[in-house]
């Protein structure tokens, strides 16, 4: 059986889906399309054979679409999500869930009215080789109990609506799920130190920003946040544990050699660092959306991940270097 997916705003990333679903993955094919912008949804439906509609209820509600992926602006993602679960519709979010806390609060509540795990969330690198490799380090006990993390979030640019709350909720949304992922412990505070800012960026925006979490048994993590570096899309993470540390590798697997010295390709942006893990966790998505029964990050992962959000956001918007407490609901037997 082939699984017929509808897709909700399909701009970069959206659109990226399509083609990893269409050229390269099994037994998925993409259907429908809808976008605020009707003209720009044809456009993207047209060369696959889509038919277009005319906004996401009518499209989650299209008896060809058997499952959904929303990838429209984070603000507009609790609408979409909440209308599928509605319609007992599988469907798969593009990170965040949702910006804020409350917003994942209810999706969680619709979920569990409907009785059955529908919704997973794009967080992709948990699906990545390089930090699977780390947390198989970790997990062996090769290196010791994990003390610090080091990670860097470097992008080349950022658009002019991305806004100031987004370097958290939005970008280093990635680390604080791979981190809770690596470590298998909540994080219970935030705090954001905000250095001499680049004139790369949009006026409106702190860039770059240093995140610092610490999680349940104290380990200390810093994540550097800088979305305008002008030089390429640059992931680095490095966990210092008791008798080790363990880090990712450069990001492309060959180094060229000469009399300059030796040198490896900076990726350009996240398709060209993360494809082969987004192809995985969206093949995965479709095999369990076949399978009946969704097992990727869930739900509570996007909620657990948006409360530390909110408490960066608070220490973001906070004069000076405050810290925040992340304060989560004890968890559903749902999500057990
Ligand atoms: N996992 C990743 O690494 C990754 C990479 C890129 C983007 N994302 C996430 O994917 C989402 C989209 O990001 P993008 O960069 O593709 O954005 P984008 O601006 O390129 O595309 C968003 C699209 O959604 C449409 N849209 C917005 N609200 C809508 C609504 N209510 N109904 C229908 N269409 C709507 C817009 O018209 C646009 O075409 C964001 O949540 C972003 O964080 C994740
Ligand atoms: O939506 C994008 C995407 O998630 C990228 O992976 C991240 O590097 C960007 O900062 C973010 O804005």
């Amino acid at each position: 059986m082939t699984v017929r997916i509808g897709i909700i705003g399909p701009g970069g990333i959206g659109r990226s889906h399509i083609a990893r679903i269409t050229d390269k993955l099994a037994r998925g094919r993409v259907v429908a399309v809808t976008d605020l912008d009707p003209a720009h949804a044809q456009r993207v439906a047209e060369p696959i054979g889509a038919s277009v509609y005319a906004d996401d209820a009518a499209l989650i509600n299209a008896d060809d679409v058997d499952a959904v992926i929303v990838t429209s602006f984070g603000p507009a993602h609790e609408g979409s999500v909440v209308r599928a679960i509605e319609a007992g519709k599988p469907v798969f979010c593009e990170k965040p869930l949702a910006p804020t806390a409350a917003e994942c609060l209810r999706i969680m509540e619709a979920e569990q009215r409907g009785g059955r795990r529908l919704v997973q969330v794009g967080f992709m690198r948990r699906y990545d080789a390089g930090y699977r490799e780390i947390k198989a380090v970790l997990d062996s006990g090769g290196v010791g109990e994990a003390l610090m993390v080091h990670n860097r979030h470097r992008n080349p640019s950022s658009p002019e609506n991305y806004l100031e709350g987004m370097s958290i909720t939005d970008t280093a949304i990635h680390e604080i799920d791979v981190m809770r992922f690596l470590l298998g412990e909540e994080i219970v505070s935030a705090r954001v130190d905000k250095p001499k800012r680049t004139t790369n960026r949009f006026p409106h925006l702190s860039d770059p920003l240093v995140l610092v979490l610490r999680t349940t048994s104290d380990v200390l993590i810093d994540v550097e946040i800088f979305v305008n570096n002008t030089y390429g899309y640059d992931i680095q993470c490095e966990v210092v544990a008791e008798r080790g540390a363990v880090a990712l590798g450069d990001q492309n697997a060959t180094v060229r050699t000469g009399a300059a010295g030796r040198s490896n390709r900076i990726a350009a942006d996240y398709n060209e660092r993360f494809e082969a893990a987004f192809n995985t966790e969206l093949q995965e998505w479709i095999n369990s959306v076949q399978g009946g029964e969704i097992v990727g990050p869930s739900s509570w992962d996007g909620y657990a991940a948006a409360v530390v959000c909110d408490a960066g956001v608070r220490s973001l918007r906070a004069d000076g270097s405050q810290e925040f407490a992340v304060e989560l609901i004890e968890k559903p037997a749902f999500y057990a």
